[in-house]
This record gives structure tokens, C-alpha cells and sequence, in this order.
């Protein structure tokens, strides 16, 4: 998907609402487990309850391998099921040495080896260049970067200082290099709303995936004041805050409760821009 396609999207929407699809198979509501794929069929009504309000959906990976071979059908089913102007995010953080990382690009990108097709994947840019540069090199496909993360622990690294600036900043500065706002995004936790107008000067372009919101206690308008650009520039997910708004059998009509109220209030904040 290019830029310009997801930028249509926000507008047509109002929205640059992500619904992070970490689906824990024991948090699944026990009307579905009769089900013969309780993972995916969780997955389909939430999509089917949230797809005309959100413009991304995140699958994080874990909730899908740590089931094994029944975890990844799972993902595939899931994957096909998004609506294609849907953008959709591989929360899988991999990198490695290049060879190796090209295997992960292949497994997310490249349906005919994995039967995975996503848009975009996270990638951990610890190991530099040469473990980020073969996820760059699938037309319409995205690497998203780990720059500033929404925990606690970002402080033991991503915040230590360097001659001019943070860590975090200097992965930016260094991989924006790599490719433009066209094929890269940074992750920046909407827990860290003060780092926005740094990031924006570093990376006036560049899309942001902000986690972090709801249930980590980020706030939406804090991270939209510095965070939004002229082609909208932010994706901003919920995951716990919107599948898990029940544990009941009205599980998806509460889960279109949250990503509603979120819509609203982006509608709002594009109105502002
Ligand atoms: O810095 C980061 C990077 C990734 N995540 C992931 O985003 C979601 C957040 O889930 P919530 O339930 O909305 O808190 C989850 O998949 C994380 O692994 C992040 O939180 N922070």
C-alpha cells in the first residue's frame, strides 16, 4: 500500500485508528471456543464490528506463535479476512543479520513462500543497517522502526545520550537514510507524548505508529498536538482497550464502543488540523 492510499483511507474514514488484534487464546469469550478456530473466528467479528472505523489492523505476532502451526493458520485466516484497503501491521520486532532478516521479510511478505502478505512489519534497528535493509526491499511494503517504545524499560537504552542527542533520536536520524517516508515508519509510545515535537523535527513526514494508548495510559490528544502532519502522519493503535471491552458474548458490539469514542475523537483532531 503506498502513502498516498493510506492517507485516502484516513480521510474517507476520519480516523488513523489501528485495532491491535492480540488475541490470547484464554481471554477469548467461552461461547466461542466450541468454535474449530476460536482465535480466528474472535478475530472475523471483531473485524467485522470496528472495519468501517479504523484504517489499520495490528496482529502482534506472539499471541499467534505461541501457538504453533494452529496459531499461524490462525494469522493467515485472520490476514485474509482484513479488507485489502485495510493497512495491516506485523507487530513481529525482527531483525537480524541480513540473510536472516531476508528470510523474515520473505515470511511476512511474500505470500507465495509463507502465505502471509502484510503491508508493513516492525523491525528492531539494534543490529543497523544491513539487518533493516532487506524489509526495504518489497515494492508497496513498509518497515516500520522501533525508535521510542511505550514501556518502562526504554529508558535502560533508548534514552541514553550520545554526543548531541538520544539514542532514540539517533536511530532516526540515522535510518531515515535508509529509505524515505514512502517505505519506513517509526514506532513512538503515545506513553512518551513530550518526545513528539523531537521526533516531528527529525521526521516531519514519516508516519507513526503510537501504541500506547488506553490501556498503557497514553493519551490521544497529547500525542495528536506535536504528532499529526499534513498527510494525517500517525497510526495510533489499541489492542487490550478494544478487543477485551467484554469478555462476554457482546464482546464485539463493546469492542465497537471503544474504537467508536477513539474515531470520534480523531475525527475531531483531523477537523482541528
Ligand atoms: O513500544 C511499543 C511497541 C509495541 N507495542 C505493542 O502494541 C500493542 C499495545 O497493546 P495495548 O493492549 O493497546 O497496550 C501490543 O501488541 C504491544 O506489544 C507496545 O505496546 N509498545
Amino acid at each position: 500500500m503506498t502513502r498516498e492510499e493510506l492517507f485516502e483511507e484516513i480521510k474517507k474514514k476520519r480516523s488513523f485508528l489501528c485495532v491491535g488484534l492480540d488475541t490470547d487464546i484464554d481471554k477469548v469469550p467461552s461461547h466461542l471456543l466450541k468454535e474449530e478456530d476460536p482465535v480466528f473466528e474472535f478475530n472475523k467479528q471483531i473485524i467485522d464490528a470496528t472495519k468501517d472505523l479504523c484504517i489499520a489492523y495490528k496482529p502482534n505476532i506472539a499471541f499467534y506463535e505461541c501457538r504453533g502451526v494452529v496459531g499461524w493458520e490462525s494469522l493467515r485466516k485472520t490476514l485474509e479476512y482484513i479488507p485489502k484497503e485495510i493497512f495491516t501491521i506485523a507487530d513481529a520486532k525482527r531483525g537480524d543479520i541480513g540473510n536472516t532478516s531476508l528470510m523474515y521479510a520473505r515470511t511476512f511478505f511474500q505470500p507465495e513462500s509463507s502465505g502471509l502478505d502484510f503491508d508493513s512489519v516492525t523491525v528492531a534497528p539494534y543490529m543497523g543497517i544491513d539487518s533493516v535493509a532487506p524489509f526495504l526491499g518489497f515494492e508497496g511494503k513498509w518497515a516500520i522502526v522501533l525508535a521510542l517504545t511505550s514501556n518502562e524499560g526504554n529508558k535502560d537504552f533508548q534514552y541514553l545520550e550520545t554526543e548531541d542527542d538520544f539514542l532514540f533520536e539517533k536511530v532516526i536520524t540515522t535510518s531515515r537514510e535508509w529509505a524515505g517516508p514512502d517505505r519506513l515508519m517509526y514506532v513512538v509510545g503515545a506513553t512518551q507524548p513530550d518526545a513528539f515535537a523531537d521526533v516531528r523535527k527529525l521526521a516531519p513526514d514519516h508516519f507513526l505508529l503510537v501504541p500506547g494508548i488506553g490501556a498503557q495510559g497514553g493519551n490521544l490528544s497529547e500525542i495528536a498536538e506535536c504528532g499529526l502532519n499534513g498527510q494525517c502522519g500517525l497510526i495510533v493503535n489499541s489492542s487490550r482497550g478494544i478487543i477485551y471491552a467484554s469478555g462476554a458474548e457482546d464482546f464485539a458490539d463493546k469492542a465497537r464502543m471503544q474504537a467508536k469514542k477513539l474515531q470520534e475523537e480523531m475525527q475531531h483532531l483531523l477537523e482541528k488540523m
